[in-house]
Parts: C-alpha cells; sequence; structure tokens
C-alpha cells in the first residue's frame, strides 16, 4: 500500500507537470474558456459552458474512505457509502495519470471558511479551465498580497471526462465523487456538473467543524445594519440563495455557513444560484451579479445574440449561474458576523399543507430541524423530474458525514445560549398540492420573511394549526389574509384535511429513527391522533 506522503509527492509532480496553469486571472481563465472551446461569451460578460449528460448532482456516486480515522464517526449509509483505501487509491491513480496525460490543468489554491480560525486551506486541480474559473468564483480567494497556504491542503482533484468503469474501478456507475479524510483528497470522475466541486468540500468542512466545536450548516444568511443577522436553513431550491439576496440586508453568504463561539462565517466566497425564470424584477441582485466573471452553466444562450433565456429548461431544470460575493452590491466584505437572533428554516412543501410562516417553539425547532421535511425540486439532483416529498435532516442530509444529532445538538445549545427566534417557512405551495395548487408567490415570501427579521410578529395574534401544532400569525402587511392559513387557500376543506393527515404521518414514521430525542422534542412534531 502508498501512504500518504508518495500519494502527496504525485499531487506535487502533476503541479511541476508541464502545461500546469496556476492561480490563472478570470481574464486568463476567460481566455482559455473560450479558445478552448469549452464555452462560449454571453452578451452579458459572463461565460456559459453546458455539461453534458450530468446537469445535477449524483447522490448514489458518493463514497467516503472508510478507514482508521472514519470508521467510527461517519454515520455509514446510503448517503455515506464507504469505500475501500485501497479502491480509493486505485482511483486516485488512474486521475492522477489521466490529469498528466492532459496537455493542461488548471489549478486554484484558496481557503474554505472565511474565519481564519477554522479556515481550510484548499487546491482545485481541474482538467477544465471552467471549473478552476468556477472553483476561483465560489471558493474564498486569497488576497493579493497573500502566498496562498498549500501545505495540507485538502486537495480537490476534477477529471470529468475520466469515466470509471464499475466492474473494475469499485464505483457504483461512470461517476464518482470520494473523499478521503487521511489523504486529504476528495476525487471527482465521469461528471462535469460544477455543484460537485463546491459541495464536496461543503461535506469535508461538516465532517472536520464540529471537532472544533464549530456547527457547519447548510444555511445562507444576510444582517441588517444594526448587525442582526440571520440564517436561512433549507434544501436545495427552497429559496436560500433568492431570500438572501435582500436589498435592504447585506449578504453574508448564500449556502454554507459555520457558526463558532464568536458567530457565523462564510465558508464560501461566492453564490450558487438557479436562474430558471430568473428576471431583473423578481431577482434584482442576482440578475445584476451575471456579468463579467461570472460563469453560467446549462443555460441556453441565443447563438446569435449571445443573450442567455432563462426561461429555456432546455438543457435541464437546474440551470445555474457562480458569481463572486463582490457581484452583489451589498455583500458584507468580511463575510462574518456575530450570533444570528433570528433564524428560518424553509421548506418547499409541495403537498400544499404547511403555513407559509409560523413561530417555532424551541421544541418544534429542533423536531423540525431534525426531521428536515422538504421536497426534492426538479434537477438539482439525477433522476428528480417532479417534486418529491423527503426528509433531509438538518435540512441538508446529502452533505452530512456525521450522525444528525451531532449537529442538532450544537445547533440546540446555541439557540437556548443565544435565544434564537426560528421561524418555518413555506415556500413551497399553497391551495392545493403539486399539480392543483400553486408555488407560494415570491413577494409575499419575502414580505412575510421580511416581517419575522424586523420583529413585526411579535404583538400579532397567533393561530394554532390544529395538525401541526404550528403557531401562525393571522396577519402580514402586504400578505392576503387567505394565503396566511393553508386550509383556508383550498377550494376542497376535506382534501386539504386528508393531505394534512397523510403528510402529519409521514413526519411521525420519519421520526421514529429520532429515538434518542428528548421526549419534549419528540412531542413537539404534529399532534397524535
Ligand atoms: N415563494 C418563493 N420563495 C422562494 N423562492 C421561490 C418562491 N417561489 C419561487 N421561487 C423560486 O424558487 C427558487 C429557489 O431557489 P434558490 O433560492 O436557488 O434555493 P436554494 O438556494 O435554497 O437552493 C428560485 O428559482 C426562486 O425564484
Ligand atoms: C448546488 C446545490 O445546492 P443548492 O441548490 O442548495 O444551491 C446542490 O444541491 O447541488
Ligand atoms: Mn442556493
Amino acid at each position: 500500500m502508498i501512504h500518504a506522503r508518495s500519494d502527496r509527492s504525485s499531487i506535487e509532480e502533476l503541479l511541476e507537470e508541464e502545461g500546469t496553469q496556476v492561480q490563472l486571472s478570470v481574464p486568463d481563465l476567460t481566455k482559455n474558456i473560450l479558445n478552448r472551446n469549452e464555452g462560449t461569451l454571453t452578451d452579458t460578460g459572463a461565460v456559459k459552458a453546458e455539461t453534458g449528460a450530468y446537469t445535477g448532482r449524483s447522490p448514489n456516486d458518493k463514497f467516503i474512505v472508510k478507514d482508521d480515522e472514519t470508521a467510527e464517526k461517519v454515520d455509514w449509509g446510503k448517503v455515506n457509502q464507504p469505500m475501500q483505501e485501497e479502491t480509493f487509491l486505485h482511483l486516485y491513480h488512474k486521475v492522477i495519470g489521466y490529469l498528466k496525460d492532459l496537455p493542461e490543468r488548471f489549478v486554484f489554491q484558496g481557503y474554505a471558511g472565511a474565519d481564519e480560525d477554522y479556515r481550510l486551506p484548499i487546491r482545485v486541480i481541474t482538467e477544465y479551465a471552467w471549473h478552476n474559473m468556477f472553483a476561483r468564483q465560489m471558493f474564498i480567494r486569497p488576497g493579493s498580497e497573500e502566498k496562498p497556504l498549500h501545505e495540507n491542503a485538502f486537495t480537490v482533484l476534477s477529471a470529468p471526462g475520466l469515466k470509471a468503469d464499475p466492474e473494475t474501478d469499485g464505483t457504483n456507475s461512470e461517476v464518482f465523487v470520494t473523499v478521503s479524510f487521511k489523504h486529504r483528497i476528495v476525487l471527482i470522475g465521469g461528471t462535469q456538473y460544477a455543484g460537485e466541486i463546491k459541495k464536496s468540500i461543503f461535506s469535508v468542512m461538516n465532517y472536520l467543524l464540529p471537532k472544533q466545536d464549530v456547527l457547519p450548516m447548510h444555511c445562507s444568511a444576510n444582517v441588517n445594519a444594526e448587525g442582526e443577522t440571520a440564517l436561512f436553513f433549507g434544501l436545495s431550491g427552497t429559496g436560500k440563495t433568492t431570500l438572501s439576496a435582500d436589498p435592504s440586508r447585506y449578504l453574508i453568504g448564500d449556502d454554507e455557513h459555520g457558526w463558532s463561539d464568536r458567530g457565523v462565517f462564510n465558508m464560501e466566497g461566492g453564490c450558487y444560484a438557479k436562474t430558471k425564470d430568473l428576471s431583473i424584477e423578481t431577482e434584482p441582485d442576482i440578475y445584476r451579479a451575471i456579468r463579467f466573471g461570472a460563469v453560467l452553466e446549462n443555460v441556453a444562450v441565443n447563438p446569435g445574440t449571445g443573450k442567455p433565456d432563462f426561461t429555456d429548461t432546455s438543457l435541464t431544470e437546474n440551470t445555474r449561474v457562480a458569481y463572486p460575493l463582490d457581484h452583489i452590491d451589498n455583500a458584507l466584505e468580511e463575510s462574518k458576523s456575530g450570533h444570528p437572533d433570528k433564524i428560518i428554516f424553509l421548506t418547499a412543501d409541495a403537498t400544499g399543507v404547511l403555513p407559509p410562516i409560523s413561530k417555532l417553539t424551541k421544541e418544534q425547532a429542533m423536531y423540525h430541524f431534525l426531521s428536515g421535511y422538504t421536497s426534492k425540486l426538479a434537477g438539482t439532483e439525477r433522476g428528480v423530474t417532479t417534486p418529491e416529498a423527503t426528509f433531509s435532516a438538518c435540512f441538508g442530509a446529502p452533505f452530512l458525514p456525521l450522525p444528525p444529532s451531532v449537529y442538532a445538538k450544537m445547533l440546540g445549545e446555541k439557540i437556548d445560549e443565544f435565544n434564537t427566534d426560528v421561524y418555518l417557512v413555506n415556500t413551497g405551495w399553497t391551495g392545493g398540492a403539486y399539480g392543483t395548487g400553486k408555488r407560494m408567490k415570491l413577494s409575499y415570501t419575502r414580505r412575510m420573511v421580511d416581517a419575522a427579521l424586523n420583529g413585526e410578529f411579535k404583538n400579532t395574534e397567533m393561530y394554532q394549526d390544529p395538525v401541526f401544532g404550528l403557531n401562525i400569525p393571522l396577519h402580514c402587511d402586504g400578505v392576503p389574509e387567505e394565503v396566511m392559513i393553508p386550509r383556508n387557500a383550498w377550494e376542497d376543506k376535506s382534501d386539504y384535511d386528508t393531505q394534512a393527515e397523510s403528510l402529519a404521518a409521514k413526519f411521525h414514521e420519519n421520526f421514529k429513527k429520532f429515538a434518542y430525542a428528548d421526549e419534549t422534542i419528540a412531542a413537539a412534531g404534529p399532534v397524535k391522533r
């Protein structure tokens, strides 16, 4: 067996190989993308690339190497599939060989984690220049004077053109996304979906940060002028990116944060927004972020004019743009702030029965954090084409190597200590389930979130939902009253009752796996009958 030292040396060899381009600037990366025909320039100034067959994450192809370091810690199962170290090393050598044989390869060195005490040096070595631009814009770039630390960096090797053979390579398909904590390496092959690069480092952070007493979170974050911080947890498509880009608040980040005893910090240096139906009217900040330096992924572009068409989802529902935080006017430069005093759990309820906003008790907050009820929306994961009800613990199960209890315990302690208010917001369907109802209007959700963050519900009369036990404000300025109580928004009340009872039963069924949870937390779910 080859030990860590020689693995490192072959990465070093790769770096010294002719054709290795290190730390290219955005203009130089753009030139490479165009000259190498990896993508095109759009009329916005942003480049655009297509990923071919894989336009979302491949969760079934994700592995963690099971070794002395991870064996007892990782929550093994469908999300965290074990891989033997031998299999990993075999793949590793294949990837290194593949990248070495290419005429060129691209290297980005930077960080994950804006807080200097907790940041992880990372190095991303990519087959494609456009993936390097993605990494450069999404991770934290070293300052212009700063020589990036790459000693002991976690290295991502991205070789989409290398397809695995499950028979001989020990993978599930031609795609593999596999991490070894011992070797501090992520291998990506077979897929060009850029999201794998950022989400694999997020998984790494979710493993490493709790050891340093920092809670890693799948959430966006922003802060107002008074320094009051808000977090928005939610699975893909629930609105983290959209709702955190708010002209009246400073953006900290759109997807991944850590919460230490000093407060919250962004893990990233950029955002990765969905562009489906994007318009300047409904999402002005994101729209304006699409300019030179941004990377469009699988967005249809008119070949004559170079104009992106955000309504065209012929390549995928999961069309995306990546841009650095400074493309958002009111992004907070330091990327960190104090302890949050408001937390929003976002859920895209495809059954249309959860209230558009409700205030949670501490026990309900823990219950809903562990449950992580939402729908997988079309596109972000392979094979999902219509909303699929799912329970995703901590609103981020696909990215959590450790058992949910680890993260839940940390969140519970912090909510207690800082007396954080928690709201549950349904950005999904209303007036009926997916198919008959409609997606909640974004302008209503924005208004309700604003109201919650401004403390407008302090004296508002609340109605307790008889099925879910959730406390719903009866009034929110700017939102029609009939929207607030979901049952009132449904034409057929008995239909509503059936759906609500059926969802409540799913909550109970799912919660059985949290047998260890405190009785008061277990009792904070839907009313049992
Ligand atoms: N009521 C709503 N609240 C939030 N987003 C909504 C709503 N209705 C529609 N959307 C759309 O849903 C998508 C939410 O995606 P996004 O903000 O990227 O989620 P995430 O960052 O959590 O993956 C956006 O395309 C947004 O325009
Ligand atoms: C990029 C992703 O996350 P999100 O949709 O939350 O931005 C993803 O899940 O692949
Ligand atoms: Mn997002």
